[in-house]
């Protein structure tokens, strides 16, 4: 009963699963508990909170907050897409839009793609847990066009597709499986990556490294020359071996002086570098 309440809870229950076994009795429809749950916070807690935070906002923060809690007020709705830098406060938005909109006993559903953006939110889930949304297929399978009596037939989702076998041969319609050969990567910023030791690292290079050490923050991340891929492309995406490093001026005054001293021309910086001992195309 306890398994059924926390899938029903993630959108899913044990009858998706033929062989496991089924709860006696039935269990409160999941938008029941999904209810309870998001009316279930602190009100004065998210009160305070807010009435803290919403005092360090800074213009720009503000003038979004305004935006979408007039939509929500005035019961408008929409669609709004807030967008900046790694660390400008977006998390902070929405956290405490999040507690101006539950402190009012209303309902928020905090999603993201990824579960590491939700360690920072109260509540946040990943949109497929959320919905219990299957959004990633290995495998694209769809009624092959030959089969026109079932091409068009809307019960031939592409989650029931994909949830056949290879083996099942006695299928009353066509199907065409393409199968995509994935394996599960992770992207960041390099500013993200900062203090990772990865084994296996691809960085792309649609233009190059635009502020001091980013380039070696980026190359330093990886713990063998093996495991590192690195892919440089000019304007047109055609794939290059060169990238600039760009370092800061006081070290590009500094450094010329300093090989001038030591008659150790190896020592220059602010050129371009050659990464071609390291530059294999992905
Ligand atoms: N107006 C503000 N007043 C005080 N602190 C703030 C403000 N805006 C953001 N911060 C703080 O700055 C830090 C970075 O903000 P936040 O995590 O919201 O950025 P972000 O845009 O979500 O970053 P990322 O894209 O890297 O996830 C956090 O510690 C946050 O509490």
């Amino acid at each position: 009963m306890e398994i059924e309440k926390i899938l029903k809870s993630n959108g899913t229950s044990l009858s998706n699963w033929k062989k496991m076994p089924k709860p006696f009795r039935d269990v409160t429809d999941s938008q029941i508990f999904l209810i309870l749950d998001e009316l279930s916070y602190n009100r004065e807690e998210l009160r305070e909170e807010h009435d803290r935070d919403i005092l360090k906002m800074t213009d720009e923060q503000r003038k979004i907050y305004e935006e979408i809690m007039d939509a929500v007020i005035g019961k408008r709705g929409g669609v709004f897409f807030v967008y900046g830098f790694g660390g400008t406060g977006k998390t902070f938005l929405w956290r405490l839009l999040s507690a101006a909109i539950r402190s009012r006993g209303e309902i928020v559903l905090n999603v993201a793609s990824s579960g590491i953006a939700l360690l920072l939110l109260q509540g946040g889930r990943t949109a497929h847990s959320r919905f219990g949304e299957e959004i990633i297929y290995l495998s694209s399978d769809s009624i092959d066009p030959s089969d026109t009596r079932s091409v068009n037939d809307q019960a031939l989702t592409p989650d029931f597709l994909n949830s056949i076998k290879a083996s099942d041969n006695k299928l009353p319609f066509k199907m065409r499986r393409r199968q995509l050969p994935i394996s599960v990567a992770f992207a960041i910023m390099i500013n993200k990556s900062q203090g990772q030791s990865l084994s296996h690292v691809g960085i792309f290079l649609p233009r190059p490294v635009f502020s001091h050490g980013q380039l070696y923050v980026a190359i330093s991340r990886v713990t063998s020359k093996k495991g590192l891929k690195i892919l440089i492309v000019d304007e047109d995406g055609k794939p290059q071996k060169q990238t600039r490093n760009v370092v800061l001026i006081s070290e590009f005054v500094f450094y010329p002086i300093l090989c001038l001293f030591l008659f150790h021309r190896q020592v220059l910086v602010f050129h371009s570098i050659s990464v071609c001992d390291y530059a294999q195309t992905m």
